[in-house]
């Protein structure tokens, strides 16, 4: 099973969302990362099939997907950024409706949904209107109707936007399980998100797919310009706005426990750090790492 994406282009007018993005992928949890506007939407609309390319092709098994046509769509899941969820219907009634759309039979609906919502922690609030629901559970419930069909390939557009940090390991664990022998493309501006589950990344920037690796690959990069130093809030002052900063954590006291990047650690008492992809992130996003 494999997703062949080649020379992949799409101009609105004069803008290019995306620019010649060529991308074999091949079963797993795939992170899609890139600032708002790098053009992870665009990306997807046009692998979901419902945004026609300017240039260049996908293939799926190597014919392309506009000639697969129905049956694409029966081996397809999405959860698009936004969606209209029909805000009147009880979730029972739109993931019914769903399946329906998606040519489930009526028993095998019956089946998967019970088998989703108890998956997705959603049997309470199965008789309440979609409407009704805190952001996070709505989109659980679009999660849900992407996987209804069980797909080969699941395309999900900031999954976790509005979960609860509990809902996103819950998120983390169902996903890495249906990922086995299965194509799964996560964009998310949330990098730890898909740090662990992600078989491989590609960062996307202006158009473009910038670095595609696995997560110890991807942080390769990195390694040797992430450093940590403990500071008092006044030195803490003098280096805001001169180094890329990554996390700064309060400790005892007057103390801050600040995590930054650069090539040479020029912050007084710096100890040079272990890189997770959200420092690749910064540094492939910050100035320093920004000519990349
Ligand atoms: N229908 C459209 N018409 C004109 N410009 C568009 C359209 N869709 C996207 N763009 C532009 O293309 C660029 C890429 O947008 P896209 O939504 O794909 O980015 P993104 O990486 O998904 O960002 P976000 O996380 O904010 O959704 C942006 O500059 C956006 O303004």
């Amino acid at each position: 099973m494999e997703l062949t994406i080649k020379n992949l282009t799409k101009s609105f007018k004069d803008k290019m969302a995306v620019d010649d993005v060529s991308l074999t992928i091949m079963p797993g949890v795939w992170g899609l990362l890139g600032a708002n506007g790098a053009g992870k939407t665009t990306l997807m609309r046009m692998i979901a099939g419902i945004l026609t390319p300017s240039r260049g092709n996908i293939y799926y098994d190597g014919v392309k997907i506009g000639d697969l046509g129905e049956a694409y769509r029966d081996v397809f899941g999405y959860l698009p950024q936004t969606f209209g969820f029909y805000p009147e219907f009880k979730v029972i009634d739109y993931l019914r409706y769903m399946a329906g759309l998606k040519g489930l039979s009526r028993k095998t609906a019956e089946r998967k949904i019970d088998e989703l919502l108890e998956q997705l922690s959603l049997e309470e609030v199965r008789g309440k209107q979609v409407r009704k629901l805190s952001g996070g559970m709505q989109r659980r419930v679009g999660i849900a109707q992407a996987l209804l069909n069980d797909p080969e390939i699941l395309i999900l557009d900031e999954p976790t936007s509005g979960l609860d940090p509990g809902e996103r390991i819950r998120f983390r664990r169902l996903i890495a399980e249906f990922a086995r022998e299965r194509i799964v493309v996560i964009s998310t501006h949330i990098v730890p998100d898909v740090e662990y589950i992600a078989a491989c990344n590609a960062v996307m920037k202006d158009g473009k797919i910038i670095d595609v690796g696995t997560t110890e690959e991807l942080v390769k990069t990195v390694e040797g310009k992430v450093w940590e130093a403990e500071l008092t809030t006044r030195e803490l002052a003098e280096y805001e706005g001169r180094v890329p900063i990554v996390n700064v954590r309060s400790e005892k006291g007057e103390k801050v426990l600040l995590r930054y990047l650069s090539e040479t650690g020029e912050v007084p008492g710096s100890r040079p750090a272990a890189p997770h992809l959200e420092d690749l992130y910064l540094w492939l996003f910050s100035e320093r790492g920004g000519e990349k």
